[in-house]
């Protein structure tokens, strides 16, 4: 019997969200299900603004950053009578599968109208924050950090010109992936993340010292301090007019922001979302739901959704510690 499957994007909008779109239409055409896409993430559920998917509508897609069918943070979707609403405007359309591409917080919204509606419920990481339990990696993330990196070479050519400090604030929410992924690919100095933070003294007395032997050995050189955004108390301008008052010289605070969403899926980003969302059309009409689908050592994984949130998800161990030997603790 053919399917009806609904899509919808939520959330932080992340690079390779149009390319996982583009995979489950086409795989839907493939296994001869209609297909929809819900506008506006949750919005659209609730008020039934949606448009129908072919093979045409997703054509010269899959470099395309941002998402076609719009994202948005849905406060309103929280309440009980909008989920009870949004399932019947899903039963009202016949949807048998509505897959969500989004982050934890979608994933919530997911479980949520869980409660009111029968048919089936997928998952699928898209943010470029990487803070998903369950998969290795999220769509968006390699992307981002590309992003985050090449801004960080640039800022590096002029810190190295005028051998000046800077501080670059990257996004990440409260998770310190692409901070610690970046700055280690971009030889920063320093990098202040959520998971090793412990106080501001320790951190300025942890930069000062390490500066000091490294200004006595090497005299004036860039230096360059990458903070994860939501971390310091008083923002990043107030640490920058901290260090230069300890340093003697004046720190710039850069700080990167939303242009670390935007831009054309690098590869991997491209292949995870297609691998992801041809996977998710394969499940369509099993009795597999309230899933997100992951990938772990370059397999699918299926994780229910509330352990994609409960617990934090570690930063790599290997990679923390290569970053401390070659960059937090190099001069330790
Ligand atoms: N506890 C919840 N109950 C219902 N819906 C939720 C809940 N948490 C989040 N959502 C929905 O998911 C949307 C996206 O969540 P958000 O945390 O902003 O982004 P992300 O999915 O990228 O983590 C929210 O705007 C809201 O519509
Ligand atoms: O665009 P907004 O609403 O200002 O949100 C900013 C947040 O969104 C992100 O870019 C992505 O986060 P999510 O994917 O979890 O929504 C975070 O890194 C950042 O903190």
């Amino acid at each position: 019997m053919t399917k009806k499957v609904a899509v919808l994007t939520s959330g932080g909008d992340a690079p390779g969200m149009n390319a996982c779109i583009r995979a489950i239409v086409l795989a839907c055409e493939r296994a001869d299900y209609s297909v929809l896409g819900y506008m506006h993430g949750f919005n659209g559920l609730l008020h039934q603004e949606y448009r129908l998917l072919d093979g045409r509508s997703v054509h010269n897609l899959i470099q395309q950053g941002g998402t076609m069918l719009r994202s948005a943070r849905c406060k309103e979707f929280e309440g009980r009578e909008e989920a009870k609403r949004a399932a019947d405007n899903l039963r009202q359309l016949e949807v048998d599968t509505l897959i969500i591409i989004g982050g934890d917080g979608s994933f919530r919204g997911a479980v949520h109208l869980s409660q009111f509606w029968e048919g089936q419920l997928l998952g699928l990481p898209g943010t470029i924050d990487n803070d998903i339990q369950g998969t290795d990696v999220t769509i968006g993330y390699h992307t981002a950090i590309e992003t985050a990196v090449t801004s960080i070479d640039k800022v590096r050519d002029t810190a190295d010109s005028f051998e000046r400090i800077f501080l670059v604030e990257v996004m990440g929410r409260r998770a310190g992936f692409l901070g610690l992924n970046a700055a280690l690919a971009s030889a920063a100095d320093y990098v202040i993340l959520p998971e090793l933070f412990e106080s501001e003294e320790q951190t300025l007395e942890a930069i000062m010292q390490q500066l000091t032997k490294r200004r006595r050995e090497r005299g004036d050189v860039s230096y360059i301090i990458v903070l994860a955004e939501n971390l310091w108390p008083k923002g990043v301008n107030d640490l920058a007019e901290q260090l230069t008052k300890l340093t003697e010289s004046e720190v710039k605070p850069v700080i990167l922001g939303h242009v670390q969403r935007g831009g054309s899926p690098v590869s991997q980003d491209r292949l995870l979302a297609t691998r992801l969302g041809a996977y998710a059309v394969s499940l369509v009409g099993s009795d597999i739901s309230g899933i997100m689908i992951g990938e772990c050592h370059g397999k699918p994984v299926k994780v229910p959704l509330p352990s994609t949130w409960q617990k934090r998800k570690p930063l790599d161990e290997f990679t923390v510690s290569t970053m401390e030997s070659l960059m937090n603790n190099r001069y330790a």
